[in-house]
């Protein structure tokens, strides 16, 4: 008899997401189907940004907005469509009662009180990367409210802490398209058919190497970094490990994933607590790199320990292969006992 987790892995390669959320929703006989319509929906509008990603070059959808968000970063068109067609999307689809969202300061309401979830996303992720053709993505985070079915969300039904999260993922707008995505019980990826439209299961059991060789940081910042990570940084070059850059952050931590690797954003002085976002960048893929086997920190706590206090705090992260994440882990111990 198969385990509901060793079922799912059982579907062959091609299974559409759709046939996939749903024969994964019949392992759970009491499961009610919400959160499976919410997946959908996240991938409705991933298929809909990924056609505005496909065109941008053609449209007038490239460029800067000429205005800041709330993060006071310059907010590129395609921020706001994929925020739009996201929370479009999470609205008609009826399942979440509100969405937290980078481009927007506070809970947005969906109008649906009946939701018992709420989600918390980065609608483009890299956007500084838009205007190059180079990969971006999506990022989300989806928790169980705590407030009570039938009353508005409120600041405590997104402030539960990482490792309440029932499910996180994203989307990569890369060479192809892909949706990777966690509900806790293992991580699995499907690969988008453009002329078809549809997601199939081309990943269906995903662990990062335990052991990687890749280290990615933005170097600029070297003069800027702790110590104990130049030390660290110095090491992996020693070692002749790979140094791979894309500056989107969903591509990075991608690749890094199915190859091994760490992705770290430690604090600047410029960005004295990190530059990433808790809710809707380290919280999720923190949840996805410890279903996948792997490490994530903000300094020396593990970043689904940390205990959220406002929507848009930031945090440090190293991210990725635990033997890495273990080994920059001991470079923090020694600047700590000396
Ligand atoms: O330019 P930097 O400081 O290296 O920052 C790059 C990081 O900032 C981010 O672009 C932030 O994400 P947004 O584009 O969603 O604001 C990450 O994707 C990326 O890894
Ligand atoms: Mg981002
Ligand atoms: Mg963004």
């Amino acid at each position: 008899m198969l385990t509901p987790h060793e079922n799912t892995l059982a579907l062959p390669v091609g299974t559409t997401l759709d046939r996939f959320i749903m024969r994964k929703q019949e392992d759970f006989p009491y499961a009610t189907g919400e959160l499976s319509q919410l997946l959908r929906d996240i991938a409705l509008a991933a298929k809909i940004v990924n056609r505005e990603v496909n065109r941008a070059g053609l449209t007038t959808i490239i460029g800067s907005m000429g205005q800041e968000n709330v993060q006071g970063e310059q907010q590129q068109k395609l921020d706001v469509e994929a925020n739009i067609r996201f929370i479009r999307a999470l609205t008609n689809g009826q399942e979440a009662c509100a969405v937290l969202s980078e481009e927007e300061d506070d809970i947005i309401h969906t109008g649906n009180c009946q939701g018992r979830y709420v989600v918390a996303i980065d609608p483009l992720d890299g956007s500084s990367n838009i205007d190059v053709n180079v990969s971006i993505g999506t990022i989300f985070s989806i928790y169980r409210r705590v407030t009570p079915v039938g009353v508005e969300a409120t600041r405590e039904d997104f402030l539960q802490g990482g490792r309440a999260q029932v499910a996180a993922g994203y989307i990569l707008y890369g060479s192809s398209t892909m949706m990777v995505y966690s509900t806790g019980a293992g991580v699995v990826g499907f690969t988008y058919e453009n002329s078809l439209g549809e997601f199939f299961l081309s990943h269906p059991s995903i662990s990062i190497p335990r052991a990687g060789q890749v280290f990615s940081c933005n170097e600029g910042y070297w003069f800027d970094y702790p110590e104990y990570v130049r030390e660290y940084l110095t090491q992996c070059k020693r070692d002749q490990f790979s140094g791979r850059y894309v500056g989107s952050l969903v591509a990075d931590y991608h690749r890094n994933l199915l190859k091994g690797g760490i992705y770290l954003y430690p604090p600047t002085k410029k960005a004295p607590d990190g530059k990433l976002r808790l809710l809707y960048e380290g919280f999720p893929l923190a949840f996805l790199i410890e279903q996948a086997g792997g490490q994530a920190y903000a300094g020396t706590t593990p970043v689904l320990d940390i205990v959220p206090t406002d929507f848009h705090q930031r945090s440090p992260l190293f991210i990725g292969s635990a033997d890495q994440v273990e080994s920059l882990l001991s470079y923090a111990a020694e600047t700590a006992s000396a």
